[in-house]
Order: structure tokens, then sequence, then C-alpha cells
């Protein structure tokens, strides 16, 4: 598209700060929490997965778009995110795969993107001052009408954005990774009984649904307001927690729901949002970091064995607030010694903070998933015995 075609965008953060660029994707205007992510691949990954809900994502990959967007590799039915910043844009993909550009993509979904952006002065920008709300528009491009509006928008802290993201029906997953994509044959085959896992769903990957599928499970979505003894009714041999979007202190219904599983003594694994949660079920607290962990090379682990991981996270468990008679820490990240996972000291239940589900590349968290299985069938083989 020649540049004199282009329609001139406005961004403004919630500190005065303005950056003129131009329009793709849907014209008008959007609000949303501004935070970056560092991948290098994953675009579409990243603007369709639930947990950027209520967020304007800034890539700090200087090009989007070169590879189109294609039905497979969405998270969720939608693109998520409330808006998109780039340097510069792909309108011409080339890829075997790419069933659509990016820019006519966000356009048939509504959502508005601003390019020409220096989205490295961005980046430190929020790096040096924190997440803040920010605004992009082509119709308001006066600097302090669009502030205003930028300023009355709430706050992601304390913000209960589940409701918007979660399944309104349950329904049942079962289509594994496909098998050109699959990266563990061998460690997926499943020679037992299909295992029950219901997963509540505060904002799900669909690759998550994927994985569990992959190593034999029969996956139940229910919505997040569902009750445990709903929950407990489908008698699952695991339960799942899934990612979402928003401060997971304010999923009250939640965290209510978790403490009353915890009792059931089911094996429960948790990821992300499902982590957040399940350390608030079992008494801990939650603080929203400075800027949060949004690529796909964040390191984690404790003492000798490290793993790339993938995340996307703003909050992060508040390490004293943990009850250690009960919970220890499995995993830090090794960036910032944040938690980045939690192990139950004596019942089969564990979460991570990071997206063992995402393979960026590096596939060394997908061993989780084998994890929950295996307690699973340990659980289930152990109460049949009991029964007998
Ligand atoms: N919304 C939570 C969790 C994100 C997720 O589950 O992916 C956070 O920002 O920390």
């Amino acid at each position: 598209m020649p540049l004199s075609d282009a329609i001139p965008a406005l961004l403004v953060l919630a500190d005065g700060t303005a950056y003129r660029g131009w329009s793709f994707g849907a014209t008008g205007t959007t609000i949303g929490e501004v935070v970056f992510n560092t991948g290098m691949t994953g675009y579409q990954e990243v603007l369709t997965d639930p947990s950027y809900c209520g967020q304007i994502v800034v890539f700090t990959y200087p090009e989007l778009g070169n590879t189109g967007v294609n039905p497979e590799d969405e998270e969720s039915a939608r693109p998520q995110v409330r808006g998109a910043i780039a340097r510069n844009i792909c309108h011409k993909p080339s890829n075997w795969r790419s069933a659509q550009s990016l820019p006519d993509y966000l356009k048939q979904h509504q959502i508005p993107g601003i390019f020409g952006i220096d989205t490295r002065a961005l980046t430190r920008k929020i790096r040096m001052y924190g997440a803040m709300n920010g605004g992009i528009s082509t119709e308001i491009l006066d600097e302090a009408e669009l502030l205003e509006q930028v300023q009355a928008a709430p706050n992601m802290a304390g913000l209960n954005l589940v409701r918007e993201v979660t399944t309104s029906t349950v329904y049942e997953w079962s289509d594994p990774t496909t098998a050109v994509w699959e990266f563990n044959p061998e460690g997926t085959v499943n020679n037992g009984e299909s295992l029950t896992v219901v997963a509540l769903d505060f904002g799900v990957k669909r690759n998550i649904l994927r994985r569990l599928a992959s190593y034999g499970c029969r996956v139940i979505v229910v919505p997040a307001d569902t009750s445990p003894e709903a929950i407990l009714k489908y008698n699952p041999d695991g339960i799942f927690l899934s990612n979402g979007p928003g401060d997971p202190s304010a999923v009250t219904e939640g965290i209510t729901t978790a403490k009353v599983l915890l009792e059931s003594e089911k094996p429960i694994f948790g990821i992300c949002m499902g982590h957040q949660i399940l350390g608030h079920a079992l008494g801990a607290e939650t603080f929203k970091l400075k800027f949060g962990h949004r690529g796909l090379n964040q390191p984690a682990g404790l003492q000798q064995r490290v793993e790339i991981t993938s995340q996307n996270h703003s909050f992060a468990i508040d390490p004293d607030s943990l009850p250690e008679a009960v919970v220890e820490i499995s995993h830090l990240n090794l960036n910032d010694r944040t938690v980045a996972g939690l192990r139950h000291k004596s019942l089969p239940i564990f979460s991570v903070q990071y997206h063992p589900e995402a393979s960026p590349g590096p596939h060394d968290a997908d061993y989780l998933f084998a994890q929950f299985v295996h307690q699973m069938r340990t659980t289930k083989q152990a109460t049949t015995a009991e029964v007998s």
C-alpha cells in the first residue's frame, strides 16, 4: 500500500506521551492496557490468546504479518486484543498456510492497529514506567482529547475480564495436535484407558486443549462460574485450571471453586491464571508486576534444570504469602526470580505461571502434561485399588 493511501492514527499513553503513525486493521478508537511482547514469531497466537483481552499489544519484532494468518493457528475463535502496535506491517503475506493478510483479518474483526511507531522507544518507556493504559484512534487526532478518554478508562488491577472470554456452554474437546506438528509422538502414546479432565475455562487457549487430547485425555470444558459440585459430577480424573485475562484476585468465584476442588484431593493442574487462582485458593496473594512477562524465551527453573518458556502475564504470586506447610515453589522466573511454579506438598496438585502448551521452538515444558497424566493415572489406580 503506498503510504499516501495510509490513514493517519494517533497513539496516546495515560502519561500523556503521544506517537503518530498510520492505521492498519480497523479504523476507530480503542483503549486498553499497553503491554509489549518480545516474541519473534507467533503474532497470530498472541492476538487470539484470550489472556490478552483488554490489552493493546506492542510487538517488538519489527515487521508483523509476513506469514499472514491461517485458521489453524488461532488460540480462540477471534482476535482478543483491544489493539495492536507495530513498527512495520506486511500487507502482502507470503506463506503456504496463509489464508488472509493480517491487516484484513484485524479489519474483519474490528480490531484497530497502528504502525510506523518507534516500538523500541515505546517498549523502553513501558519498561521504565510500567504498563499503562493507552488509546489508538483514527478519529480523535487531538492528543489532549484522546488522553482524556484514556485517563477515564479503568485500571487493569482489580478487573475481572474472565466473564468476557469464558465459554457460555459446556463442550468436549477431542482434537489432538495434528500429526505433522506433533513433536513428541513417542511421549504422547497412550496405551491406557482415556482419562477425563474437566477444564475450568477462564479464557483457555486451544493448544492447551490439544496437548491434553494428545496425551489421551477426554476434555470437558466448562464455564468459569461452574460450581464445584457440577464439576465433580463429571467424576473427573483430573481438573485443569486454565489461563485467562485480567486480575486473578478479582476472579473470586474461580478462587472459591478451586478451594472446594482442593478438598476433593483430585489431581489439579493450573496454567498462568489457573496457577494464580490455585495460589489464591491455597491462601496466597498475587500482585501486579511492573510491566509483566510476555515473550518466548523466559527462563524458568530452580536449580540445575532450566526451561525456556513462553509467558504472558501481568500478575504474579507473592512468595511471602505462600503457606509453606502446604505448598512449595517448583520454578522461579530466572530473570527476576518471581514465582513461576507451585507444587503441593502432599497432594497431586501443581501449576506453572508459564505456558507449556506454547512451543515457540523449545518444547522444554511439554513434560508437564505428561506429569499431569501420570498423576491422574496413579491416583485413579490407587482409588480403584482402595474400592476393590
Ligand atoms: N491475566 C493473568 C494471567 C495471564 C494468563 O493466564 O495467560 C495475568 O496477566 O497475570
